[in-house]
């Protein structure tokens, strides 16, 4: 049984985010919806978890008169102001002693999420489970998709190519990440300018190349080591779950093949609630909208079997 040390007590708040803002498809603001409707907080309340869950957020759009983009980035404003919310939603439960856990909505959703966690645990670590990178910047991004580009908005670096305009719409976001203290998993669709900001800044990333290689274990114990060598620091897990195969999950936004097998996805929330430093979580990119039921429940029932490995499920 793991011992949680910078938790009050065995309790979670769940954050319900159904927002699709930060890219073009429908149906991923369905995702919280379907996974709590398919018993999410039961299967944790089962498992000894208090939940407190007070309903889904409800983000109310801006007209797209009144959010034109920003550079290339696409409703900048609706973004801004459903991630300071949901910031708050998570800070707060994190000062209560809860564990957060935030449902998505896409992945522009870590603006409040990672914001949250360090307002409330300056000294967290951010580990970042994902085929892509999300750290275009709003210049750098091809797609305009603000899904595509928190990470860059979130690091704590002085020379980080964010117009004034942008800067502006986001003046309640502290960038509070330092570089050494985000690392990835599942790398295997990177864009060109991102790779030169991985490299620019040292930040750590493995790729499926280096699952392969080196084998799941061994890359999340050489991850830990990277952003938390004493183990001792709070840990941020945002889990997008495009990370894992599409035969896996196939009912997400932008699937990349190569991707986590089932187990290779469940070992690394296990292993990081072994830490017992867990203290927020996210599952993002969750659209129940996309492909064939069959193909639904299965990235449904992922998205639910990664919580509970999160919050403690073990095998024996
Ligand atoms: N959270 C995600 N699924 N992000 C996909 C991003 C894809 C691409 N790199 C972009 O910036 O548009
Ligand atoms: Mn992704
Ligand atoms: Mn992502």
């Amino acid at each position: 049984m793991t011992t949680y040390k910078y938790l009050k007590d065995k309790k979670v708040g769940i954050i319900g985010c159904p927002f699709s803002g930060g890219q073009p498809k429908e149906g991923v603001d369905e995702g919280p919806i379907k996974m709590i409707e398919f018993g999410l907080i039961e299967q944790l309340e089962e498992m000894g978890w208090a939940v407190e869950f007070d309903g889904h957020h409800k983000f109310t759009s801006l007209k797209p008169s009144e959010d034109p983009n920003i550079g290339k980035a696409k409703r900048p404003r609706y973004v801004s102001r459903v991630t300071k919310a949901v910031a708050e939603s998570v800070e707060s439960h994190l000062k209560k002693g809860h564990l957060a856990l935030t449902l998505g909505g896409d992945h522009s959703l870590a603006l409040g999420t990672v914001s949250g966690t360090f307002a409330a645990y300056p000294d967290a670590c951010l580990v970042w489970i994902d085929a892509h990178a999300d750290i275009n910047t709003p210049e750098s991004t091809e797609s305009g998709n603000l899904h595509g580009c928190p990470v860059s908005f979130l690091l704590d670096v002085n020379d980080m190519l964010i117009s004034q305009e942008m800067t502006e719409s986001f003046s309640w976001l502290k960038p509070r990440l330092r570089p050494d203290r985000i690392v990835y998993i599942g790398l295997r669709d990177v864009d060109p300018p991102e790779k030169e900001i991985l490299k620019k800044y040292g930040i750590k990333a493995f790729s499926m190349t280096h699952v392969d290689k080196y084998g799941i274990g061994k890359v999340v114990e050489m991850a830990l080591d990277a952003v938390n060598p004493d183990r001792d620091r709070p840990i941020h897990l945002s889990f997008d779950v495009d990370a894992l195969d599409p035969t896996v999950a196939p009912s997400t936004g932008t699937p990349v093949r190569g991707g986590l097998t089932f187990r290779e996805g469940h070992y690394i929330c296990e292993s990081i609630n072994e830490t017992g430093l867990l203290v927020s979580v996210d599952i993002m990119e969750v659209n129940p909208t996309l492909e064939d039921e069959v193909s639904v429940f299965e990235t449904v029932t992922v998205g639910c079997s990664l919580v509970r490995c999160c919050l403690g499920e073990t095998l024996l």
